[in-house]
């Protein structure tokens, strides 16, 4: 039988230990961790994940402050928001929601973020300290670190042998991801819009993870038999089965075909998303607590 991986049941125990650990820092040093999210402008899929970011980091006892700046915000406010931030010791993780508006040089605002305050692991630090295996004083992506514990959840910490494709190349997914599974001695292809049939590099892959923004695109023939599939997607698409103008989220994934071949399936929602968010808060925690000359937490 087949394994669909529940993400928000794994999400719910690292939230668990993360709060156990929030609360011992805490009686320790008499400090909360602290999470600083921005949102700039008025998207409604930011705004609805930022607001699940800054209920999750009250969940979790940290003190949270979102500031919202509005859509027309000069790239110099921003910059010195972040200042601000980097500045402020109650702040130990600071996340600027993202896509920015297209006037913004996200890049730069992304870099401007103390590398030990970029809980989103995106400062080309933090990525480097992944890339030669530094995770003592590092922080890791939140995405590929949580589908990294839902690989886990199947595999255990050792995949050697195994071979793990990641679709998709990003700074933000794609190349962490790769990372990691090398870092856990998987054998690993990274694969893209450019690689020569990818469907048969799939049918090679003992952990098979999408990230590649188009909904269902991999397909029942795509999967070898008995493998671990990730899904990293979230595609919103239209469901006029559901009535008219209503919508639905769907993967990278074609879960009804796929599900019977894989061993293990991670679902959308319910796979990926929700640790996402769990790993957030698990990179504040560990940051608070390296703000605290402490050793942080491992998840
Ligand atoms: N600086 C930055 N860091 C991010 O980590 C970041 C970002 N910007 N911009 C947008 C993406 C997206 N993202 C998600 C987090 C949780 C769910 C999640 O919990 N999804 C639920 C369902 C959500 C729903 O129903 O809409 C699930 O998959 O079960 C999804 C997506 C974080 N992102």
């Amino acid at each position: 039988m087949t394994t669909v991986i529940d993400g928000k049941k794994a999400a719910a125990s690292v939230i668990e230990a993360v709060t156990k650990a929030a609360a011992d820092l805490e009686k320790d040093t008499g400090r909360r961790p602290g999470l600083a999210v921005v949102l700039v402008g008025t998207d409604p899929a930011s705004q609805t994940y930022v607001a699940s970011k800054s209920r999750m980091a009250k969940e979790c006892g940290f003190t949270s402050v979102q500031h919202t700046l509005p859509e027309e915000t000069t790239q110099e406010a921003l910059l010195a928001l972040v200042a601000e931030l980097n500045a402020d010791p109650s702040v130990d993780g600071v996340l600027v929601q993202l896509p920015l508006p297209k006037h913004l040089d996200s890049e730069r605002v992304i870099q401007s973020i103390l590398p030990e305050k970029d809980v989103d692991g995106l400062h080309v630090v933090n990525a480097g300290k992944l890339a030669t295996g530094d995770s003592e004083t590092g922080l890791v992506s939140c995405t590929p670190a949580g589908a990294m514990i839902l690989v886990r959840s199947i595999h255990g910490r050792d995949l050697s042998g195994l071979n793990a494709l990641v679709i998709g190349r990003s700074n933000l997914f794609g190349k962490p991801m790769a990372q990691l599974l090398l870092a856990a001695n998987a054998t690993v292809t990274i694969g893209h819009s450019r690689s020569r049939d990818l469907p048969a590099l799939a049918r090679n892959a003992d952990i098979l993870v999408a990230a590649v923004g188009r909904p269902e695109m991999v397909k029942a023939d795509w999967v070898k038999p008995g493998a671990t599939v990730i899904d990293v997607g979230i595609n919103r698409i239209a469901a006029p089965e559901r009535g008219e103008g209503r919508t639905r989220l769907v993967g990278d994934v074609a879960f009804p075909e796929c599900a019977p071949v894989a061993g293990a399936i991670s679902p959308v929602p319910g796979g990926v998303g929700p640790m996402t968010i769990a790993m957030l808060m698990a990179n504040t925690v560990i940051a608070a607590y390296r703000a605290e000359g402490k050793p942080a937490p491992k998840f």
